[in-house]
């Protein structure tokens, strides 16, 4: 699909979609409950109706109804062999394969896209010598085979690759009948992530305890059900709030909690630093608008799906933005520093990246052109923002990625004043 977009400004009310990242979590503990779950609300992009599917096969019975999931949950050791497709989810797949080990389930795990290229390293050098082999079926990272009953005990990952396989084992180390620990060996990246995991656990009556960087998860709990209320995404309402820089009127963000722990809520914090305008509403809706916008330094460890849409706002503003700690952007739905830097290069920016870093110097106005979406939705609904300031149209070719987290994207974009036209290309 190429999306055909006229420079315009947007504003008005925005209410933000349910967070990707929470609904896996919630539908994942929900299906390991044993009794009836409610879950709401939910949106089916792509990667959420991946773990639906993949919960499943795996007979949790999970019902969608409009914006509502019903869980009843896992009923003891479901089937022996079971075939799970994770589309192009990492945190599917990741969340997902020591949950599989857990019940001591034989699984063939398979993706799409990139997916297969995406490290699988940690659970390799992990599991294998906790009663678990993961074999590779082809040449990539997928399809593979998880066969075994992951034992309980220590295990030790790093914390510079990627937080999903640190969330993937707190899912399934409290299903084993022995007690384990978790040591984090190098500094934690996207740890607010690993924050969320604990959170949602502990609502549906998992406990695990840290200290100094490593997790003690008792084994033998029991996942209770619960009714969950999934909260806005602040990771998709960045790209809105981005947009909120070009407006005089600016843009109301709503349902976005306060007290989130989602690490995206920070993109509130560096439009600040940037000069923008934010102004608290209510508890979960806040105003942003149009500012004298200068170059800041951004740290982005924590913080790895705003660097696309933070490089956009980097063209808005004078002088230079330098964005660093970002080379984990390079195992993503895409190479994610080359794709936005290639993008808004190719639309005149002043933008140049290397393994770890992006640099923009901007201020001036981009220039019409064709981009590519890089089959990655972040980088899609990222150039449509930077389409905004640009002289000329832009063509988004292969705008259909947004599906994979926020299919009503342009509607939404649309509805504030934008001039998007998506059509099959
Ligand atoms: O746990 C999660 O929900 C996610 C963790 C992050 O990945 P990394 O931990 O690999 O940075 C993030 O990029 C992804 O969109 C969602
Ligand atoms: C990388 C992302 O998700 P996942 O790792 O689940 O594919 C994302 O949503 O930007």
């Amino acid at each position: 699909m190429i999306a055909t977009i006229q420079p315009s400004t947007l504003s008005g009310d925005y209410f933000a979609p349910p967070s990707k990242s929470d609904s896996h979590r919630a539908l994942i503990c929900a299906a390991l409950a044993n009794g009836f779950s409610f879950i709401s609300p939910l949106a089916p992009s792509e990667d959420i109706l991946a773990t639906i599917s993949a919960l499943n096969a795996l007979d949790a019975n999970i019902q969608l109804q409009e914006e509502k999931a019903i869980v009843s949950g896992i009923l003891d050791k479901p089937t022996d062999h079971i075939r799970i497709f994770c589309n192009e989810s990492g945190s599917t797949l990741r969340f997902l394969i020591p949950i599989v080990a857990a019940y001591g389930i034989e699984a063939v795990f398979t993706g799409a896209g990139k997916l297969p290229q995406r490290p699988l390293n940690l659970y390799h050098e992990q599991l294998d010598c906790k009663g678990i082999s993961l074999d590779k079926l082809e040449n990539e990272e997928l399809p593979l085979k998880v066969k075994g009953k992951l034992q309980p005990g220590s295990f030790e990952l790093a914390g510079n690759v990627s937080s999903q396989f640190i969330t993937g084992l707190l899912f399934a180390l409290p299903l084993l009948n022995g007690d384990s620990e978790l040591k984090i060996i190098s500094p934690l990246e996207s740890k607010p992530y690993v924050d969320m995991t604990i959170t949602t656990l502990h609502r549906f009556g998992i406990e695990i305890t840290e200290k100094d960087m490593c997790y003690q998860i008792k084994g033998g709990q029991t996942y209770l059900p619960c009714s969950y209320t999934v909260e806005g995404d602040y990771s998709n309402a960045a790209i809105f709030a981005a947009a909120a820089l070009l407006s005089e009127q600016g843009i109301v963000l709503s349902g976005l909690s306060n007290r989130s722990k989602q690490g995206d809520r920070e993109i509130l914090e560096l439009i600040k630093k940037f000069g923008g305008s934010v102004t608290n509403v209510s508890e979960d809706s806040v105003k942003v608008a149009k500012g004298e916008l200068h170059g800041i330094a951004i740290d982005a460890a924590q913080i790895p799906d705003l660097v696309p849409i933070l490089a956009v706002i980097g063209t808005f503003a004078k002088g230079k933005t330098h964005i660093y700690n970002a080379h984990r952007l390079k195992i993503k739905e895409s190479d994610r520093l080359t794709a936005i830097t290639q993008a808004l290069y190719t639309l005149g920016a002043d933008i140049s990246c290397d393994d770890d870093s992006i640099t923009v110097y901007g201020g001036k106005r981009l220039h019409g052109g064709v981009v590519s979406a890089y089959n990655d939705h972040r980088i899609a609904m990222s150039m449509a923002i930077a389409a905004l300031v640009s002289d000329g149209e832009v063509l988004i070719d292969g705008a259909e990625a947004v599906n994979k987290s926020y299919p009503q994207f342009f509607n939404d974009y649309n509805r504030l004043g934008g001039r998007a036209d998506v059509r099959l290309g």
